[in-house]
């Protein structure tokens, strides 16, 4: 479970990301976060693993306090919450295989438990043909489906995503979006920003709208799926 509770950003600049935004997502949910550019739906985004502090407000993972957590933790924090970046950065000149790799070296996974869960993660998003190519030899959509093995290469309970569409056909969008409906399946929660309304119609699902950093609208559209997999449950 995740909370946000009154949760307000203000930058050095004065700018407010986030105005008083409260809502509870339970393990297992898919939810979609929305709104126009400068909402404020990348500064939620960056909340739930601490790239972001709020400037008020409680955000509880589980039952810990994220503001709480020592540098230590937050490093733990990290391994709980996959990200999907609107410009995903990859080791350009090595191998998709070796990218994915790189993640499980960075946080510590045992060895012995890497050629699995790599092979995991590529069979996922259907990948595994494509292990040996560089990365900017993929297509977009393609480096998006390496971009996401890596995020889910850990198991983290959680799933961020931001704009993970972008820049892509409506053919691949979908072929994305299918991916990430089958992970949320295997029961891990997603939350999925997009400036993408058609997309948020297609497959409907949970939706959180901010607008100049206000949550203006929470719904629930059948997408709740909580599991109570034991592997969901958070480690510290
Ligand atoms: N690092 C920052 N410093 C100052 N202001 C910021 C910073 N990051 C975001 N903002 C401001 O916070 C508000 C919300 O921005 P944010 O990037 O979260 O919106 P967004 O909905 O993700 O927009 P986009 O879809 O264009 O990425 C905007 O007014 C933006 O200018």
């Amino acid at each position: 479970m995740i909370k946000f509770t009154h949760i307000s950003k203000k930058y050095d600049n004065g700018n407010y990301g986030l105005k008083d935004v409260s809502f509870k997502i339970e393990q297992g949910e898919f939810v979609y976060v929305v709104g126009k550019s400068g909402a404020g739906k990348s500064t939620l985004l960056k909340m739930f693993n601490r790239e972001e502090m709020p400037t008020s407000g409680e955000i509880l993972m589980g039952n810990v306090k994220i503001s709480r957590l020592k540098n230590n933790q937050v490093y733990k924090l990290r391994r709980q919450v996959g990200v999907i970046r609107q410009k995903d950065l990859f080791l350009p000149n090595r191998s998709a295989y070796e990218n994915v790799e790189y993640v499980l070296s960075a946080c510590d996974v045992p060895k012995e438990e890497w050629d699995k869960r790599i092979l995991d993660a590529f069979t996922t998003v259907g990948m595994w043909n494509f292990r040996e190519h560089r990365t900017y030899e993929l297509s977009i959509g393609q480096q998006k489906k390496i971009a996401i093995a890596r995020a889910i290469v850990t198991s983290p309970p959680v799933l961020i995503a931001d704009e993970a569409t972008a820049n892509l056909d409506n053919r691949s969008a979908m072929d994305i979006m299918k991916l990430f409906n089958k992970i949320n399946r295997q029961g891990m929660t997603v939350v999925f920003a997009t400036h993408d309304s058609t997309m948020v119609n297609t497959l409907r699902r949970r939706t959180l709208e901010l607008s100049y950093g206000n949550l203006i609208r929470d719904d629930r559209k059948g997408g709740y799926s909580a599991t109570n997999d034991p592997k969901n449950v958070y480690v510290w």
